[in-house]
């Protein structure tokens, strides 16, 4: 394409240079240029791309974006100067991909807890009702066959728009967004036009980016307020937990109609006659197209609620209420949340990916419910993220479990102690002196399997499906399901810790 087509749509620029030369290529980092790609300066967090011009250069770039005057090194045909090079980006990826045709039908899920779970339980609908859908989200990115591991929830505004084109090429349906709330904050869904979005639930979690719990809803609250004001108004959907009272607040944001789920009645979709087993989740759905008896795989009272905002976005979509039905009572749960490992022992042991107060609460009773003996809980928290959260989980685990195990999760770039010692400080004396601290993850799971007898469960949380972790910058590979495979392994016959498997 050349370069004049592709800026035509950016309102505010100045053109240096050639316009006319041919671009075969976007790119927002100077290490993946290729001869003839366009190289877009993005301001980061930690480095200005602005500073890797040359890098673009010596790589091939034939033109850049930026967003301020600079000399520029020869082989560079072409400069765009724009007031806002991320702005800049979406517009031009959103016509790079073609996706500006809106021919794919995009649903996104937002909320503090259940996004990836509610989008996987409405991919799994959709899928068996026939209909084809691609996901972008924690787990990554799914299209059919395809699947990539994606660094970030909501990855960037280029990778998103590379995503629903290859949704587009597979002949995909509906793309399936979650949407985080740094996503939304920095702009990474610019030039998506949602037709569904569901908001899942908001509490505490992620101040160290939003600092206060009002500018944390003011992100998600984005989201919203775009749907509803064009012209295809009536086909776009606010599907919203009518229990959180953070709800009252979006829908005050939003054209588009809202459609409430929950358990009290105001909602219009609500569920009734709850009957928790330890294997399943049996209720019945009332809803404006009707009602429906569900018998989902899954435990705990949370999984209801991602169940209900998953049947009503099926129900607006037009799904029949059989198909959801079936489509869900066939529902195996995703990756790394309420997992559990089998063990071929008297007790049980399931991991998680909690790593929040209000999930940490939802998964210790969800597990509670079925265990007859004792409850034993193996958790961390994140390093470089949210400490406030820290002393409130160790103390809520305290609470509701026999035994708690403090240990490392992601320490990132803190050292593993100060962050235990902040988890440490949310407990009271009698807490403090029933609860091990052992900072090595596979020590703790390992104490924690040697603890437990006949009908105990133990619960391992923060960490679910990832199976790589940061410690003072260097990265290893280790998952917690490997880790309780190995410590039941080991078990009996261990006499010296196994070290982690390092990488660069
Ligand atoms: C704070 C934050 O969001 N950072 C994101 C940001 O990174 P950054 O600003 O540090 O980027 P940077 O390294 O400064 O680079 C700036 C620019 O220079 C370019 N560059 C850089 C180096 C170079 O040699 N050449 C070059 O051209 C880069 O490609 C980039 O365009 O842009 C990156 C690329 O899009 C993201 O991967 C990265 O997410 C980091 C990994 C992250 O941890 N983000 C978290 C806070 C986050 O976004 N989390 C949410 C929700 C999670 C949840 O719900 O639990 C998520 O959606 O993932
Ligand atoms: N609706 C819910 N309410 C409260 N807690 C939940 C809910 N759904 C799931 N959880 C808990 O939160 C954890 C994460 O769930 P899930 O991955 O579905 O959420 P998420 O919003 O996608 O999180 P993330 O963005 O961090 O990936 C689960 O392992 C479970 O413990």
């Amino acid at each position: 394409m050349q370069l004049h087509c592709l800026v035509d749509a950016l309102l505010v620029k100045t053109i240096i240079g050639d316009a006319d030369i041919t671009i075969y290529d976007i790119q927002t980092d100077s290490r993946s240029v290729k001869p003839g790609d366009l190289f877009v300066c993005v301001h980061g967090f930690k480095v200005d791309g602005h500073d890797f011009i040359e890098e673009a250069a010596r790589n091939g770039a034939a033109a850049v974006v930026i967003q301020r005057e600079l000399p520029l090194p020869k082989t560079i045909a072409a400069a765009v100067i724009v007031p806002d090079t991320y702005k800049a980006l979406a517009v031009l990826a959103n016509i790079w991909y073609g996706n500006d045709d809106n021919s794919t039908k995009l649903i996104g899920i937002t909320g503090t807890n259940g996004k990836t779970t509610t989008m996987h339980m409405i991919h799994h609908v959709l899928r068996f009702a026939r209909r084809s859908a691609g996901m972008i989200g924690t787990l990554g990115f799914r299209m059919g066959a395809e699947h990539e591991y994606t660094r970030n929830t909501t990855p960037d505004v280029l990778t998103i728009q590379n995503y629903l084109a290859r949704i587009r090429k597979q002949n995909g349906e509906y793309a399936l967004i979650e949407a985080s709330s740094h996503g939304l904050e920095l702009g990474r869904l610019r030039g998506c036009d949602f037709r569904t979005v569901v908001f899942t639930n908001l509490t505490h979690d992620h101040l160290d980016f939003h600092h206060t719990m009002e500018r944390y809803l003011a992100s998600k609250k984005l989201l919203f307020a775009q749907l509803g004001n064009g012209h295809e108004s009536y086909r776009k959907t606010a599907v919203l937990n009518g229990d959180d009272p953070a709800s009252a607040e979006i829908a005050s944001h939003t054209s588009a109609q809202v459609l409430r789920y929950g358990l009290k009645e105001h909602a219009e979709i609500t569920a009734h006659h709850i009957d928790m087993r330890s294997d399943k989740t049996t209720f019945t759905v009332r809803t404006p197209w009707g009602d429906g008896e569900f018998a989902l795989p899954l435990t705990g009272i949370h999984n209801v609620y991602n169940a209900l905002a998953a049947i009503s976005v099926c129900l607006v979509e037009g799904l029949p209420m059989q198909a959801i039905r079936e489509g869900l009572s066939e529902f195996d749960g995703v990756r790394g949340r309420s997992q559990e490992v089998p063990t071929g022992k008297p007790y049980r042991v399931v991991v998680d990916y909690a790593h929040n107060p209000d999930g940490l609460n939802a998964i210790i009773h969800a597990t509670k419910q079925g265990v007859k003996g004792k409850l034993l809980v193996v958790m961390g928290s994140r390093g470089d993220r949210d400490r406030e959260k820290r002393p409130i989980m160790a103390r809520l685990a305290s609470d509701h479990a026999e035994i708690v195990i403090l240990t490392s999760d992601n320490p990132g770039t803190e050292h593993p102690d100060s962050i235990l010692s902040d988890m440490i400080n949310g407990l009271n004396v009698e807490q403090r002196d029933r609860c091990l601290v052992i900072p090595d993850r596979q020590h703790a799971v390992l104490q924690a399997v040697s603890m437990a007898n006949a009908n105990d469960c133990i619960l391992i949380t923060g960490r679910g499906h990832e199976n790589e972790l940061e410690i003072g910058g260097r990265r290893a590979v280790m998952s917690d399901s490997d880790i309780v495979i190995e410590a039941l392994e080991k078990h009996g016959t261990i006499t010296q810790m196994f070290n982690i498997s390092e990488k660069k």
